[in-house]
């Protein structure tokens, strides 16, 4: 089996790239950073390194790889593999999506028939499917049709701590994962017959799954790594051990964990579990997780589907406790950082608009109430 891979960065060589290849599917990453490029086509491996209890490295193979500017290359791939993922980040999905649709195009017309599935790897609720409704906008009826007929877009959730890896001048494309890892798909979306792929979990209630991660980690996960930018603590690990932002950041994911327990039914001391193993993971002293890679792109984290106001809007609709939420939302509305591009936009449109203007427009809160406790807030 051949696979081609969008994003050779932390998860995509740490986590989908390794499953597919410890699984004997040849990986072909597709990257715009020409030297990791040049890297993975001269080394044809590199080692994850597994931090935990059994710290050890394995060796990936059976892998190369390609620029996405390189349009032949990629439309070639496209046309004959059996399984396309990716895990570049939801923002460019869109920007994958007219190469996605042109290779699709052209493998018809190679007459390929094959089944091919196509799983976006991403923090984002129905990512796939936000993919296919990009792709099929370069598309015609017929086109359309056909993708339908013998193309998979397959949702997933995906679960790894994976920081950016240490330097390393003998394998610069090791990557340090934590041993933890969950890739659940949800199984109604597949053409053809489903690839075995060895950690790669199938499910038909997907949407619970997505949200217990998404609204649970990764709201935890953020909030401690606003809590650890204003203390002027660097990395997770060090911030979730204060007891005063452990206490808060669990009675965030407590009140999200709330509206996940109403709206899926979820078993409360069940969840109260995952909960405390997500805090352990965030504890693991062998990861250095700066706390600016889990804060990173505040607008997209501040967005209606993501982990502060889906859930926050869950507590509104089930009239539960918000009050850690807010404080979540309104830690986003105040992370600066320089070096990121979301973060500048956001505090100029707070500057030149208002801060009212700008909780509506980026986070699409119309609960005035709600709207009226974050300005207070933000402004103590
Ligand atoms: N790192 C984690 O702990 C983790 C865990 C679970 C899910 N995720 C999700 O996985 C996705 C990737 O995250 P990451 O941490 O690996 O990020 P990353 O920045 O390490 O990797 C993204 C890669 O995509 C590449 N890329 C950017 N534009 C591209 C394009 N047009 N074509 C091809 N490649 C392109 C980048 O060069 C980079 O190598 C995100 O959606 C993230 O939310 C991350
Ligand atoms: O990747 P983001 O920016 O959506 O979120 C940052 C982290 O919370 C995230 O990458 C986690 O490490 C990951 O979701 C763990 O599975």
């Amino acid at each position: 089996m051949n696979a081609l891979h969008f994003g050779a960065g932390n998860i995509g060589r740490g986590f989908i790239g390794k499953l597919l290849a410890d699984s004997n599917i040849h990986v072909t990453f597709v990257d715009i950073n020409q030297t990791q490029i040049d890297q993975i086509n001269q080394q044809k491996q590199y080692g994850v390194k597994i931090v935990g209890d059994n710290s050890r490295i394995e060796i990936v193979k059976n892998i190369d790889a390609i620029n996405s500017v390189d349009e032949e290359a990629l439309l070639n791939k496209i046309t004959t593999v059996n399984l396309i993922t990716t895990a570049v980040g939801p923002n460019v999905l869109k920007i994958i999506a007219p190469t996605l649709a042109k290779g699709l195009v052209k493998r018809f017309e190679n007459n390929n028939t094959q089944p091919l599935n196509i799983i976006a790897c991403e923090n984002m609720v129905r990512g796939t499917s936000f993919l296919k409704e990009n792709v099929f906008q370069y598309l015609n009826d017929e086109q359309q049709q056909q993708v339908e007929q013998l193309v998979g877009f397959v949702d997933s959730a995906v679960d790894r701590i994976v920081p950016p890896a240490e330097l390393n001048s003998d394998d610069p494309l090791q990557v340090t994962v934590e041993e933890f890892s969950e890739w659940i798909v949800d199984q109604t979306q597949f053409k053809g017959s489903i690839p075995a792929i060895q950690g790669m979990e199938l499910t038909d209630n997907l949407m619970a799954f997505i949200e217990r991660k998404l609204f649970t980690l990764n709201t935890g996960h953020l909030v401690t790594a606003y809590l650890g930018k204003q203390a002027g603590v660097k990395y997770i690990k060090d911030t979730i051990i204060l007891e005063n932002i452990k206490s808060k950041v669990k009675a965030t994911m407590e009140e999200s964990g709330a509206v996940l327990i109403k709206r899926y039914n979820f078993d409360p001391s069940a969840h109260s579990a995952y909960i405390e193993k997500i805090i352990k993971r965030f504890e693991n002293p062998y990861l250095d997780d700066d706390v600016n890679r889990v804060g990173r792109e505040p607008i997209r984290k501040l967005s209606q589907n993501d982990r502060l106001i889906k859930p926050l809007l869950g507590t509104i609709e089930f009239n539960l406790p918000n009050e850690h939420l807010i404080e979540g939302v309104v830690m986003a509305l105040q992370y600066r950082n320089q070096d990121d591009p979301q973060a500048i936009e956001l505090a100029e449109y707070i500057e030149q608009n208002g801060l009212d203007s700008a909780v509506k427009h980026y986070t699409g809160l119309t609960n005035e109430a709600i709207i009226s406790k974050i300005i207070t807030l933000y402004n103590e």
